[in-house]
């Protein structure tokens, strides 16, 4: 029997999700409630049933999983529509993905018994490439965290944790870290450009850098340090960029620097 996840919330992320689970064979039977119109019908283009909030989901779609994918700071006005879902004789998984929001918080505003999931997914999911980490509280039986593998490894790499204080941080790693490297090939292409290359040239050499870089440091043996110095000949070009990146001004530092902001945040919007 195909199993009913409805999906709360369909933007950026949750239409990430979604295309992995829809470009599936798995056989997911999933409703989507999204109140604004444009991303409603992209969603039933997708090919879910939709409607534009609770009262319109069919009586007799009675979920497994309930994933949330709205914005932390509107996620507990919404919980409490889905209240009916977390008790009676089929209690869903509630699987939410809000930045910055705790098992804790989800329980509070749903059941205190309710079977909660806090995951941290992140936009590569929308090809199957998302990272996907998952900390599942104590409710949640053996089959719910199967079902929660099931549907997330359509989207991506999957990890459970066992320390929920982590996610804080993983937030800032994996969640927030495509931005970093979408800017970083926007970095390159501008950089690029003010060589002397053509701006579209630039961003073709940029992003297929990035993208076979990528490649290869996951395919291969070798760490990343290893494969930068493979690139890096003594007194080359590689050694003279990377005198910038890691002298003075260090990269590192800034990465460092940013994912400590990100952290922060995450924690703030938990306690918003
Ligand atoms: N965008 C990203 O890369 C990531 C986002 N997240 C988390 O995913 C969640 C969603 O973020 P985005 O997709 O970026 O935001 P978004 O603004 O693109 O999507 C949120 C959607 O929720 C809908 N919504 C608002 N009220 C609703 C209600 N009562 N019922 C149903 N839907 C409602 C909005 O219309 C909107 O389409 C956030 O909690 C965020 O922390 C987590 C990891 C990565
Ligand atoms: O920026 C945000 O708050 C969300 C969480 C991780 C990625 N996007």
């Amino acid at each position: 029997m195909s199993r009913r996840i409805l999906l709360i919330g369909c933007g950026n992320m949750g239409f990430a999700m979604l295309k992995g689970w829809l470009s599936s064979d798995a056989g997911f039977d999933i409703h989507v409630v999204e109140p604004a119109e444009p991303l409603r019908i992209r969603a039933r283009e997708a090919g879910a049933s939709i409607s534009r909030d609770r009262d319109g989901i069919p009586a007799d779609f009675v979920p497994d999983a309930i994933v949330i994918a709205v914005k932390p700071q509107v996620i507990h006005a919404v919980l409490p529509d889905y209240k009916v879902f977390a008790t009676g004789g089929h209690p869903a998984l509630f699987l939410s993905v809000a930045a910055g929001i705790s098992t804790q918080a989800i329980e509070t505003s749903v059941d205190k018994d309710a079977a909660v999931i806090r995951c941290m997914p992140n936009t590569p999911a929308a090809i199957g490439e998302g990272m996907m980490v998952c900390y599942a509280n104590r409710a949640t039986t053996a089959g719910q965290r199967e079902l929660a593998g099931e549907l997330l490894r359509r989207s991506g790499k999957v990890a459970f944790i066992d320390d929920e204080g982590m996610m804080d941080a993983v937030t800032a790693v994996s969640g927030s870290g495509p931005a970093y490297l979408f800017h970083f090939i926007e970095a390159l292409s501008q950089a690029g450009a003010k060589a002397g290359l053509p701006e579209d040239f630039a961003s073709e050499l940029a992003l297929q850098t990035v993208y076979g870089a990528a490649r290869l440091a996951f395919s291969s043996a070798d760490t990343p340090s290893t494969l930068r110095q493979q690139v890096t000949s003594p007194n080359g070009t590689t050694a003279a960029a990377l005198d910038v990146f890691m002298g003075k001004s260090e990269l590192a530092d800034l990465v460092a620097k940013a994912v400590a902001a990100a952290t922060a945040r995450s924690i703030a919007l938990g306690k918003a």
